[in-house]
């Protein structure tokens, strides 16, 4: 395959679109003329994609390309640059207007971090006629500008990182902060001793922060390294991604007016909410669905596994519970090979009213609320969704046993794939989505690599989503957990960013456990037990609800052992003891009885009624024989 595709942070050149990127560009280039035949560049590839996600936003300052020299289209610019050893890097300033064939790399080593830094340097060579358009100053700010700062209100944040004068930690800050708006990085030499002692800093690197309102403090972070200080000032409230164009500047302005308006659930982020989730399966089974008005094959296969994993894996409320749950008994013991979608819906909505049994027809979000109606919402909590059901099946590797299945630390995800390629009403994410799985999910081994695959995956979207029309510019998207939720998940390695994967999926287990789902804003009214009891007597399809019902070997009913298992911090209703496989409660249960008890009694006072009737017609009648 070809070592570099349209997904990769960076910009594919040809002999077509070359000089006419490079010349009198509003930014800088590093461009690496390869090979696809040299094992030296394929070895090479991961490398320079890492680096050029590790500079994605300094993309207006200067941007990485790659072009193939062993492309036959692409012979004769690579003789014209020329180029004669593979990889080949090359250096463009912005704003040349002279052909100009590049400044060739040769430095220590090709390392992320040492092409980094020299991309800075690079940048830096500029003058103040050719600077790139959309770069800040690099340069160290003087002191005075930074005293004067001192009690000033203004419109943003000022960062001020203070380091020592081989540190590039401010300059990359600064270039990280480049496409964010709300707040301005500059940096300072701990050389400015005057200074270092008014702000009471005596370790270099560290980082002051001058608020809005006039008030400064030193900024807070686990470790004084790049990823800490940029992620801290990215995630400042009032701080948020520049709109990549004017046009969208009419919408923004709609947006801010719909926020108003609609009121705002104050939320936490390092907490799971049980209204997303149970809004996220309303809206999948009442409304995604709704478009499908038969499932058959493919569709029908794909949905039955879905509600296999979400009925045993499923940490939510006993009603909602009791709903999948009975809508898998009735699907695996349905033979029928289409399903309209009526009958899903009846059974979503409970038309038998069957005791217990309730998904709420309310969509609620919580944690996945938007600043407008059109921004996250329901692919939030279908993300949420398919994270807790991961790492339910990492902690109860038993629960999709005597399933279709069972054994198998793909289920989830598999299941997730299917469902997103054949219903997710988006299709360029199932597009995107069933790239990802046919690049990579066969390597998943275990249930915690499911956990992990997921995460990753996750993460790749999000950075390819950083920036565009589906961001939400008050909830940007972030490579999560970032490290205000977990500090110990993040590394440096030589220079660059690195995952401490034990430490993140330690933190995905915590975070997407049963324990962390908040039922906040869950309660709601839903027929209660004895109210529906004579009804149900008459309506239930017990027929269609029977059938294919198995009792576990040790004759305690499956889905009650489940339910227990599962901890729901709780928010359980009062349980429902499982009778024939329906949902009977307690309450039915004491009335069953009853009824039974009296029915007795009725028939042994008739026994002896006529018992005692038909003696004394005996006597009365009798003739002896004479
Ligand atoms: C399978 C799938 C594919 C998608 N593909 C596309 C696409 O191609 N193009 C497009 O425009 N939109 C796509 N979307 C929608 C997009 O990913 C977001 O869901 C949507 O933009 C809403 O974003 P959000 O800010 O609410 O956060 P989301 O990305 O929806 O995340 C929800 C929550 O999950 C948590 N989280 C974030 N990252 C991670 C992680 N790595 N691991 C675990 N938890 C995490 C955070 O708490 C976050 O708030 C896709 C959605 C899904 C479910």
């Amino acid at each position: 395959g070809r070592l570099y595709t349209e997904e990769d942070p960076l910009v594919i050149l040809t002999s077509d679109t070359l000089k006419q990127t490079l010349f009198n560009s509003s930014t800088a280039w590093l461009v690496q003329f390869y090979s696809s035949w040299c094992g030296h560049c394929i070895q090479y590839s991961p490398t320079w994609k890492a680096l050029a996600g590790d500079v994605k936003d300094w993309s207006q300052a200067i941007r990485i390309g790659v072009l193939d020299c062993a492309h036959e289209k692409n012979f004769d610019i690579c003789k014209e640059f020329s180029i004669h050893f593979y990889p080949t890097f090359r250096y463009f300033k912005a704003h040349s207007t002279t052909f100009d064939i590049g400044k060739t790399y040769r430095g220590a080593d090709r390392e992320i971090q040492t092409v980094r830094q020299l991309m800075v340097n690079f940048l830096q060579n500029h003058t103040r006629r050719d600077w790139p358009a959309g770069c800040p100053p690099l340069e160290p700010a003087r002191t005075e500008n930074i005293q004067s700062l001192i009690g000033l209100k203004s419109d943003h944040y000022t960062a001020v990182i203070i380091e020592d004068e081989e540190s590039y930690i401010g300059r990359e800050v600064i270039l990280d902060l480049m496409p964010y708006e709300g707040v301005v990085v500059k940096r300072i030499l701990n050389s400015e001793k005057v200074l270092m002692e008014k702000l009471g800093i005596t370790t270099a690197p560290a980082a002051y922060l001058f608020y809005p309102n006039g008030t400064h403090a030193g900024m807070d972070v686990q470790k004084r390294i790049r990823f800490f200080f940029s992620s801290f000032l990215k995630l400042l409230p009032g701080v948020h991604r520049k709109q990549p164009s004017s046009v969208q500047q009419p919408e923004q302005a709609a947006i801010k007016d719909q926020s108003k308006s609609e009121l705002f659930k104050e939320f936490d982020k390092s907490k799971v909410y049980m209204v997303d989730l149970e809004s996220g399966l309303h809206y999948l089974l009442r409304v995604e669905l709704a478009t499908h008005k038969t499932l058959e094959g493919v569709e029908l296969k794909t949905f039955k596994d879905f509600v296999t994993v979400v009925a045993k894996l499923f940490p939510g409320r006993q009603s909602v519970v009791k709903l999948l749950e009975t809508l898998l008994e009735w699907l695996i013991s349905l033979p029928l090979e289409k399903i309209p979608y009526e009958a899903i819906l009846d059974l979503a909505n409970n038309k038998m009213r069957i005791s217990g049994l309730h998904l709420s027809e309310r969509v609620q979000w919580l944690g996945c609320q938007g600043s407008s109606v059109a921004l996250r919402g329901y692919p939030c909590s279908l993300w949420t969704l398919f994270h807790v059901l991961t790492v339910q099946a990492a902690s109860r590797p038993d629960a999709l046993a005597n399933t279709a299945l069972e054994d198998d630390p793909l289920a989830v995800l598999q299941t997730m794939r299917q469902y997103i390629g054949t219903f997710f009403g988006c299709r360029e994410c199932g597009k995107h989505f069933e790239e990802m799985a046919q690049e990579s999910i066969s390597q998943v081994k275990s249930l915690d690599e499911a956990v992990l695959w997921l995460w990753r995956k996750h993460n790749q979207v999000n950075a390819r989503l950083a920036g565009s029309m589906s961001e939400d510019p008050m909830f940007p998207k972030t490579q999560w957990p970032t490290p205000d939720l977990c500090p110990t998940c993040h590394e440096e390695q030589d220079g660059l960013h690195v995952w401490n994967e034990d430490m993140v999926l330690a933190f995905l287990k915590k975070h997407y456990s049963a324990a962390n789902i908040s039922p906040k804003y869950t309660s709601d009214v839903h027929p209660e037990a004895g109210s529906v009891v004579a009804n149900k007597a008459i309506s239930t399809p017990s027929s269609v609800l029977i059938k294919g019902l198995k009792p576990s070997p040790d004759g305690v009913p499956k889905h009650m052992k489940q339910t227990d298992r599962r901890g729901t911090g709780g928010i359980q209703k009062e349980p429902n003891l499982p009778f024939l496989g329906l949902g009977f409660s307690g309450v039915d249960m004491s009335l069953c009885v009853l009824l039974y008890a009296f029915s007795c009694i009725f028939l042994m006072l008739m026994f002896f009624f006529f018992r005692v009737r038909s003696k004394r017609w005996k006597i009365k009648n009798h003739r002896p024989f004479v």
